[in-house]
């Protein structure tokens, strides 16, 4: 196993609140690594620290070697980390294509490859190509918000959420597409969705309380209802779909 980003023992606040009270977190290279844990346990802080929008107090963020923790968010989405946010921004008069070219500042040979690549990776989006985004189903803006990140060639890609608010058939789709995505590059994804974690999830890490309670293989915790209950809270014959 090879580490790509190394989290140890963050710590950060919002105003005065302290909301992550030791994060650790070891993602691998080509595997979705997954972070799980009840509302309010810190997962989106997580994303958002390792995106230096929110400064650490304490504790480190290595990318290979290099240390990320007093770096601008500018200068870490350079080293290549993508990062889709919940709610994700969208350009709603401008189409499917502009939105995906406007992550690509640098046109060049290769474009119309990678946008044909996202055509193919979310075939929903391929009928909405040149609409205005603002009229996009939730699902397609889903793709669309995601497309635009994978768009730009991310080493590492943060994805936060990425099933809020879908419908089951589009929740597989989402994740016939990180499974796809798993040769090409890193991911580390917060879900709710136990079903898509579980299909997904190579590693699993469970924050609570602003803390990591748990890291390992997403299969170990999956089929252990020790595990699932002590965790997470989850009765293992009514997990499957469930959301945390
Ligand atoms: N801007 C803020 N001001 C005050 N508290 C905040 C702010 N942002 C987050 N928090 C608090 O920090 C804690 C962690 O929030 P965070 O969004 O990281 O959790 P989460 O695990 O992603 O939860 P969810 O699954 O509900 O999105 C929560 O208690 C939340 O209320």
């Amino acid at each position: 196993m090879e580490a790509l980003l190394e989290v140890k023992d963050l710590y950060a606040n919002i105003g005065q609140f302290s909301i992550l009270q030791g994060v650790s977190l070891s993602v691998q290279k080509n595997a979705i690594n997954v972070i799980l844990g009840r509302n309010g346990a810190g997962k989106s802080t997580t994303l958002r620290t390792i995106m230096g929008y929110v400064r650490p107090l304490k504790g480190t963020i290595q990318l290979d070697s290099t240390n990320l923790s007093n770096l601008t968010t500018y200068q870490i989405a350079r080293k290549g980390i993508g990062y889709m946010p919940e709610d994700a921004n969208i350009f709603a008069n401008l189409t499917v294509e502009e939105n995906l070219l406007i992550s690509m500042p640098n046109r060049e040979a290769r474009t119309a490859k990678r946008l044909s690549d996202m055509r193919d990776l979310f075939p929903d989006l391929t009928v909405a190509w040149n609409r205005q985004a603002g009229t996009l189903s939730g699902g397609q803006r889903q793709m669309m918000a995601l497309a635009s990140v994978l768009v730009s060639q991310p080493n590492l890609v943060l994805i936060d959420e990425p099933s809020k608010g879908l419908s089951p058939l589009l929740v597989e789709r989402i994740g016939d597409a990180l499974v796809q995505l798993r040769t090409e590059t890193t991911i580390v994804l917060v879900e709710q969705n136990f079903f898509l974690a579980k299909r997904t999830g190579d590693y699993v890490t469970v924050l609570d309380d602003g803390q990591t309670v748990y890291t390992g293989d997403m299969q170990a915790l999956a089929s252990s209802e020790d595990l699932l209950q002590h965790y997470l809270g989850l009765q293992l014959q009514t997990k499957d779909g469930m959301g945390l």
